[in-house]
């Protein structure tokens, strides 16, 4: 059993707040936001005014997903607009524990994201700390591109490597639709996060299908 997090990366900007109320109307409860500041990635998008704007209009769970260099910088930030889940990338951070800590002490739910080419092993010494930990099953900076494969193995490697021990989410972004969804779910995953497979066509009835597939 996992969650569909919607990524409001493909969402119509324009009508932004209509396809909010629709993902409410489908029984969302987690809204993922991705962060993106053309250095750690090669793309921009918003920055905490935007969360800001979404966390008045409405009460999901608000996942920030900090795809940027330098995350330790905005954590404070993004906890006074109200994220409740904050997303960090392993590859940005030179102390990560430090962050995570930050995070944790603003009150937020703390995560670690792992590009394709990171191993697990390298989350060996924070797995106790984290309470997320989002496996991109693409390389980050778009919306819309294919699922990497592989990426499977690792989301079952992770769920092995937690056992009884560690009580950390599986959360995986990139990719996603209701044809990979299932074989996701099995390896482990409990957060299923997805931008394109959500937003193009129908909102609601995109989210029936996909969540029908992981409860
Ligand atoms: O972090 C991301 C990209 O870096 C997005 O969350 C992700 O790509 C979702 O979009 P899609 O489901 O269309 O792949
Ligand atoms: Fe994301």
């Amino acid at each position: 059993m996992a969650i569909l997090a919607p990524s409001i990366l493909s969402a119509d900007f324009l009508n932004l707040g209509d396809n909010i109320r629709k993902l409410e109307n489908a029984g969302i409860e987690m809204l993922h936001i991705d962060i993106m500041d053309g250095h750690f990635v090669p793309n921009l998008t918003f920055g905490p005014a935007l969360v800001e704007y979404v966390r008045r209009f409405t009460r999901l769970k608000l996942d920030v997903h900090l795809m940027m260099t330098n995350p330790q910088d905005y954590i404070d930030e993004f906890c006074d607009v109200g994220a409740d889940y904050i997303t960090v990338h392993q590859e940005a951070c030179m102390h990560l524990d430090r962050v995570i800590s930050l995070i944790k002490k603003r009150g937020a739910k703390a995560g670690v994201a792992l590009n394709p080419a990171t191993p697990p092993s390298t989350l060996q010494y924070v797995l106790d700390d984290v309470d997320i930990v989002l496996v991109m099953s693409v390389n980050p900076g778009f919306g819309g591109q294919k699922f990497i494969e592989r990426m499977l193995f690792k989301v079952a490697e992770l769920d092995r490597l937690r056992g009884d021990k560690y009580g950390y989410q599986i959360e995986v972004d990139g990719g996603i639709n209701n044809k990979n969804v299932k074989s996701l779910v099995e390896s482990g995953a409990d957060i299923i996060v997805a931008g394109t497979a959500v937003f193009r066509g129908d909102i609601i009835e995109n989210c029936k299908k996909i969540g029908a597939i992981i409860k």
